[in-house]
């Protein structure tokens, strides 16, 4: 049998959708209210999935306080109360969508969690906005 367990996770942080290679007017047009040069703040949720079979000898897929700490290490620490663009480095790079933000958690996950399992992330940027990534890369 194969098993889905999930950790629920949350934390909020300050972005401004703009890229830099565009001016102002074309910012404007595409981001609107999200290109405000003072920052703008969300309450994340995440939902952190591992997928895989039951361990024979525990029950566990994967025990949830090992996901629990290492969400809370590599992505609540990275993330919580910063402001996406200034504070951390590969939003330098990546524009601090949604989009972007559930791809690096789950990058920044991926080497943490046996081969064995699946990983998906769901990211919630308000309650009505979400994304979610599996690292398909491929349509
Ligand atoms: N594909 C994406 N579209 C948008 C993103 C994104 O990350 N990916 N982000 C935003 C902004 O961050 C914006 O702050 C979202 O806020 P808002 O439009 O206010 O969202 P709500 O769900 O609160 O809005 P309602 O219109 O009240 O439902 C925009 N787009
Ligand atoms: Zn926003």
């Amino acid at each position: 049998m194969i098993v889905s367990v999930s950790r629920h996770a949350h934390f909020n942080a300050a972005h401004r959708l703009f890229n830099k290679e565009w001016s102002n007017e074309q910012n404007d047009e595409i981001f609107g209210k999200c290109n405000n040069p003072h920052y703008h703040g969300h309450n994340y949720e995440l939902i952190v999935t591992v997928k895989g079979p039951i361990d024979p000898k525990t029950g566990y897929v994967m025990d949830m306080k090992v996901l629990a700490d290492l969400i809370e290490d590599k992505v609540e620490k990275q993330l919580d109360h910063k402001n996406l663009n200034e504070e951390v480095p590969i939003f330098k790079t990546r524009i601090p969508t949604v989009e972007w933000i559930a791809v690096t958690i789950w990058e920044w996950l991926r080497p943490h969690i046996s081969e064995d399992l699946d990983l998906k992330v769901v990211l919630y940027e308000t309650p009505r906005n979400f994304c979610e990534f599996d690292g398909t890369t491929q349509r």
